[in-house]
């Protein structure tokens, strides 16, 4: 292996069954510390790539390489973490046997599992309940206990298919401050939700899959063109300031109507221009209410490029055959 190579990296992949291709020539890199968003519809192909990644499924053509090795290398495969959407587990264990049982499978000492089981049992919020059957695991638990499982072992790579679909948002939120965790330690996940508003918290980039291709793929900000709305409240909007304003970016609303108040959405194409709005509306003797950037809107890009109508779906799943 080389010295820091991609997460990973995938040339031309390609997965026939049956003569029809699912997977259609996929060419993604992740670095690593990034947080990957695997996007797309139903049948789109995710969860085939994924195990392709995995090297659970031998693709039909193309080039897979994962921290910079075969992901049937054994060494590279201790390296990795997956918790799969519909995990399976051993109802008679307790959360610490099956950790422990999972650790042992990655090659962790017995000194290490000792400390690392209820380490990560504390951090996805099982902290004390490892000594419970997974058999009383509410889902939400279960899914913990998987998420536990994934991380376990220090991955460089995380798989995590759709990891929040049982839980509660203050799981949610638990969970996007794990990612963030993996990433700050400088492993890469890829992650794979339905839940866009949490894709769009926590990805640093996204592909849209549809039929096993690659719609788009970039940063939030590049998907949008390389626009930042931004929405500014001040008290009077004078003529001078809306001419400042019109030279840092693009006027797109103003909204006058209320006496005392005025709101503006204003277009930037960079984040460094906001100081600039509020020198320019503190100049003009104005105060300022409200300066807020706001999220590029992911569920309105994917349905954009999607476009997938109820009877696509339906369809799609009529196809859905599986060996
Ligand atoms: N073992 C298999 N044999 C035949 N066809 C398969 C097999 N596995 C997947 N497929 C087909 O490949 C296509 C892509 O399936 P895949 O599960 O990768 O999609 P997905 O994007 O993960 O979908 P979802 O969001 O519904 O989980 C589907 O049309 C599916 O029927």
């Amino acid at each position: 292996m080389t010295a820091h190579p991609p997460a990973i990296d995938t040339r031309e992949l390609r997965k026939e069954y049956r003569g029809r291709a699912v997977v259609d020539g996929l060419t993604l890199t992740v670095p690593r510390g990034e947080v990957f968003g695997f996007l797309g519809p139903n049948g789109a192909g995710k969860s085939t790539t994924v195990k392709m990644l995995l090297g659970l499924v031998q693709p039909s053509g193309g080039e897979v390489r994962v921290l910079g090795g075969s992901p049937h290398d054994p060494a590279v495969r201790a390296q990795l973490g997956f918790l799969p959407e519909q995990f399976r587990f051993q109802t008679w264990m307790t959360a610490s046997e099956f950790l422990d049982f999972h650790g042992r499978l990655a090659g962790l000492s017995a000194a290490e599992r000792r400390t690392r089981v209820p380490a990560v049992l504390d951090e996805v919020g099982l902290g004390g309940r490892g000594h419970e059957t997974l058999g009383g695991y509410s889902k939400g638990m279960l899914q913990r206990a998987g998420l536990a499982g994934a991380i376990l072992a220090r991955p460089q790579l995380v798989f995590l298919d759709e990891p929040t679909s049982a839980l509660d948002p203050i799981g949610r939120v638990e969970v996007r401050e794990i990612i963030e965790r993996l990433r700050a330690q400088g492993a890469a996940v890829f992650l794979n939700s339905h839940l866009l508003s949490e894709v769009e918290q926590v990805c640093d980039r996204v592909a849209f899959v549809k039929r096993g291709r690659v719609l788009t793929q970039g940063s939030m900000r590049e998907l949008m063109g390389g626009v930042l709305p931004v929405d500014l409240r001040v008290d009077t909007l004078s003529a001078e300031l809306l001419a400042d304003l019109g030279r840092l970016g693009e006027l797109r609303r103003t909204d006058t109507n209320t006496p005392g108040r005025a709101d503006v959405e204003l277009w930037l194409t960079r984040d460094d221009q906001i100081p600039a709005v509020a020198d320019a509306v503190h100049a003009s003797g104005a105060r300022l209410y409200a300066l807020t950037p706001r999220r590029p809107d992911l569920e309105t890009m994917f349905l954009d490029l999607i476009e997938d109508t109820p009877e696509a779906a339906r369809a799609g799943r009529g196809e859905a055959s599986r060996a």
